[in-house]
């Protein structure tokens, strides 16, 4: 049995994909923000944390990124897919919405359906969508943007439901543990790196070109300031391939020996199961062949 922690409170998005990615008989334990839920796994009180990490209509969730470049490095084992449609929570007997409530990337999601449906309604900010149904019931906003499973845990009356301003929306969530075993390849697997590049012309496109060169696809790229001087970036690179594969092997050694730095994340099977595109000449059997070759050369092996 596992301990695994996840961005909470009770019935946030995340819950329900922590569900989904937990073993039979682990135990589920919220935490109040997504460092807190990593933290908890750095400091050995969670086997695992599940956090958001990006979502088909507003892109990266941050404190995520943010949260994997700090501390110890942590790696990513799993992931889930969720269609994301929200549901409205107010207190029951509600008949005025003054102020309605929810996670940033939550409102953004919502903005036409608020515009439409509740126009004059104050958005207010809070630290998960759980966090807006608790605030709701605590009497200290009228409507919250939630989860579906929300009404499940707090004494609330569902508005509406299936609210989204596009219907195909999408979160992507990863399970992380302390490094150690790296999940087998399947052959529809994700590579995730932190990048940090010396602050030169060309650095990005250089690391870029090394991908393309092996015919690897990128799934995702996200820059985060680094804090120290502005201007300069980490690169959050996520790209399809398994590390244990020679061709995502020598992709991820010309990227080391490009950066200053590179913080490996993780290689595990895709939740769409979206197998590898891997070009003609690019793939592990030719990579494998390449090498042979060189060793049987450097033995006087010319034939
Ligand atoms: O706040 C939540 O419920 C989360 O789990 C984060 C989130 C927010 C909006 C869409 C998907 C996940």
């Amino acid at each position: 049995m596992s301990r695994i922690a996840y961005f909470g409170p009770q019935g946030t998005f995340t819950e329900q994909a922590a569900r989904a990615l937990a073993a039979p008989g682990d135990e589920l334990v919220p935490a109040v923000t997504i460092r807190a839920a990593l933290a908890m796994v750095r400091e050995g009180a969670a086997d695992g944390a599940c956090v958001p990490v990006e979502n088909s209509v507003e892109g990266a969730i941050t404190p995520t990124l943010d949260g994997l470049n700090e501390g110890s490095p942590l790696v990513a084992v799993a992931e889930w897919l969720l269609p994301v449609h929200f549901s409205i929570l107010v207190r029951p007997g509600t008949t005025e919405v003054k102020t309605v409530a929810s996670y940033p990337p939550a409102l953004s999601q919502v903005r036409l359906w608020l515009e439409e449906n509740l126009p004059d309604a104050r958005q207010i900010a809070t630290s998960s969508t759980a966090a807006a149904a608790v605030a709701v019931d605590a009497g200290e906003v009228d409507a919250a943007v939630c989860a579906p499973v929300a009404a499940e845990h707090y004494p609330l009356e569902v508005l509406a439901t299936g609210v989204a301003d596009l219907r195909d929306a999408q979160t992507r969530f990863l399970l992380f543990k302390q490094p150690g075993e790296v999940p087998a390849p399947t052959g529809a697997d994700r590579t995730s790196i932190i990048a940090s590049t010396p602050n030169r012309t060309g650095t990005l496109a250089e690391l870029l070109t090394e991908l393309a060169f092996r015919g690897i696809n990128l799934t995702k790229l996200d820059a985060r300031p680094t804090r120290n001087n502005f201007g300069e970036y980490h690169f959050f690179i996520d790209f399809e391939g398994h590390i244990a594969e020679p061709r995502i092997g020598d992709a991820l050694a010309a990227l080391r020996r490009r950066c200053s730095n590179v913080r490996f994340l993780g290689s595990h099977p895709r939740a769409d199961g979206v197998a590898a595109t891997v070009q003609p000449d690019a793939g592990n059997e030719d990579f494998d062949q390449a090498a042979s070759w060189v060793e049987a050369v450097r033995k006087g092996d010319l034939a």
